[in-house]
């Protein structure tokens, strides 16, 4: 049988984050990659100039060809970008019992623009993220659903407990936004126990994409069965590895390598 996952999530012109690299890590994990669409950016490694969003019914009817016809064993979200994407795609997740959900809460982009409007933050944070099997805020996006400032290991330990109360199974706190060693380092919480995720810190600025590459992984991993916490485990030591084959490509960040053991030249970035 061959496993089918779903991302429902941005386009990313450079390639480097966004759909891109979901279906790259879905191919990747030999699970077979459909993909929603929610909006385009125009983007390349230096950041975001215009960002156009696809109307609430064209994304739908994504889903709806989607599930009638192929059918997802798992699926996760990235860039929804508005209130009205957010409650479409919580709409058809529902009315399909699309499970298990990742949810990237995608906010900021790694160059600081923002590709969530303001007023769709508590939206995602009611509607969507107790729908997730895994919510994945980085350190920007767990300060902006808690409230709270991250600084230590302690903070985001608090965090992902704060976060846990909103209603997802479990919260995946990331660090790449930490300062120091906490860099490579993600809190886990499932309302029974904290993990720490530590890994060596990749010296790069070849990080776009980390986000989304290690959403994407826990998603394909839970569609070929995987537990959650060890689907969290595969997905962060399959990022790590891919940090460390980053493509320097462009003259910003550029995108973390998802097919490292086939690059001839793959370099540390
Ligand atoms: N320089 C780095 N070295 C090692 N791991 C990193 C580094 N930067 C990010 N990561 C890891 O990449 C994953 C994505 O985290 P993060 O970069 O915080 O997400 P986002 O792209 O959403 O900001 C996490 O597992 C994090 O620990
Ligand atoms: C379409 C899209 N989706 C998500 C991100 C976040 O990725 P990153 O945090 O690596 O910039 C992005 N830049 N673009």
């Amino acid at each position: 049988m061959v496993e089918v996952a779903l991302t429902i999530a941005g386009s990313d012109s450079g390639g480097g984050a966004g759909i891109q690299a979901d279906l790259r890590t879905f191919a990747f994990h030999c699970v077979h990659g459909t993909s929603v669409l929610t909006c385009t950016t125009a983007q390349n490694t230096l950041g975001v100039t215009r960002v156009d969003a696809l109307p609430p019914a064209a994304v739908a009817a994504q889903v709806v060809a989607i599930v009638e016809d192929i059918g997802v064993q798992a699926a996760k979200t990235g860039m929804l970008l508005n209130r009205d994407i957010i409650a479409t795609v919580v709409t058809q997740v529902e009315q399909w019992a699309i499970a298990p959900l990742v949810v990237d809460p995608v906010m900021v982009s790694r160059a600081g623009h923002q590709l969530l409007a303001d007023d769709a933050i508590a939206c995602l944070r009611d509607l969507l993220v107790p729908l997730a099997a895994v919510v994945t805020p980085n350190r920007y996006e767990a300060q902006l659903l808690c409230g709270m400032e991250l600084k230590t290991l302690g903070d985001m330990q608090q965090a992902a407990k704060l976060i846990h109360a909103f209603g997802p199974r479990a919260v995946l706190v990331k660090g790449g936004g930490m300062p120091g060693a906490l860099r490579g380092t993600d809190v886990w919480f499932d309302g029974d126990r904290f993990e720490v995720l530590q890994a060596p810190v990749v010296p790069t600025r070849n990080n776009h994409g980390t986000g989304c590459t290690l959403s994407a992984a826990i998603a394909a991993n839970f569609a070929r069965g995987y537990e959650p916490l060890t689907a969290v485990r595969a997905a962060k030591s399959y990022v790590t590895t891919a940090l460390k084959h980053a493509l320097d490509i462009g003259r910003g960040n550029g995108p973390v390598g998802h097919f490292f053991p086939l690059l001839p030249n793959a370099g540390a970035g």
